[in-house]
């Protein structure tokens, strides 16, 4: 579905801002791409969007060059951006019916549907956008990235600005479009949103793919092998960390009552710092 090879752009030419991005999404997964704020998350998605030219490597989507434009590949992509481009004079609904009119009418989809589908409060449906709060924005922006029913769908921080209800909701919906078939790129420094929806993440920092692997590998694979016994002795409450493999031996230890065992498990943030050395924010 996407296909990138040792992918390298500038926007001055004294400094190169990805350096050699190779990675490849198949149809109907949800790829998650992961980065702290400057790391080269928006300049990738623009570039397989077609919005930015001007790059060295190999890019292909549908086993096609995005800055090529074909209008099939236009119909077949949705996309939602870091910002929401909206035109703020016009309501909910004329910007979704402005934007449907690009796709064909066999591609498109009912905006009231889509605006109840998001839980849009109907009040300011015929409202200026110049009205909306920042998550009233993204659930129209969402609602356009879903308007042609597409293949592979583009979102960039599809929950920031949400509460977490919203957050909830849009997990919701991006989950139920993968059980359709589509295809998603999430772009995020959303450690949960990765966590919870993504088939398979890319770490990236400093335009660099650092790891890419299913968020459960990447944290086995750094995994503490560490579990944490809570128990009682003597009235008082205590606790002991052990290593795993110390769990299969006899490992007498004085007590009355165990209360719980748990593994530590580190976060897919922990996973990234581990391996980028450096937090998402
Ligand atoms: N139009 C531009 N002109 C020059 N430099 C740019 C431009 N857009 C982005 N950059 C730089 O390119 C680098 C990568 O930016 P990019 O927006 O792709 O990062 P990001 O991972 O999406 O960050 P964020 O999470 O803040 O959106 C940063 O150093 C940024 O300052």
């Amino acid at each position: 579905m996407i296909d990138v090879k040792d992918l390298r752009f500038s926007y001055k030419k004294a400094r190169e801002t990805l350096h050699g991005l190779t990675f490849s999404v198949t149809g109907g997964e949800i790829f998650g791409f992961l980065g702290p704020n400057g790391s080269g998350k928006s300049t990738t998605q623009k570039i397989l969007t077609g919005i930015l030219g001007g790059y060295h490597g190999k890019v292909l989507l549908f086993g096609q060059k995005p800055n090529e434009g074909q209008k099939d590949f236009r119909n077949e992509i949705g996309v939602l951006f870091e910002f929401p481009y909206l035109y703020t004079n016009l309501s909910a609904l004329d910007n979704l019916n402005y934007f449907a009119s690009f796709f064909p009418a066999d591609k498109r989809r009912d905006a009231m549907e889509l605006l109840e589908m998001l839980e849009f409060k109907k009040d300011f449906l015929k409202k200026p956008v110049s009205s909306y709060s920042k998550g009233m924005r993204q659930r129209v922006s969402m609602a356009r990235a879903l308007m042609n029913h597409p293949r592979l769908l583009f979102l960039d921080e599809p929950t920031s600005g949400l509460d977490p209800s919203g957050a909830v909701l849009f997990r919701k919906i991006i989950e139920e479009e993968r059980r359709k078939g589509t295809t998603v790129f999430l772009t995020t420094h959303n450690m949960m949103d990765a966590d919870l929806l993504c088939d398979r993440v890319a770490f990236i920092a400093d335009g660099e793919i650092k790891a890419l692997d299913t968020p459960k590998r990447l944290k086995e694979q750094k995994s503490c092998n560490i579990a944490e016994i809570v128990y009682t002795y003597e009235n008082k409450r205590c606790s002991l960390s052990l290593e795993l493999p110390r769990l299969t031996q006899a490992f007498p230890f004085p007590h009355d009552k165990i209360i719980s065992i748990h593994t530590k498990e580190p976060t897919l943030e922990d996973i990234f710092i581990q391996y980028t050395g450096k937090g998402l924010i």
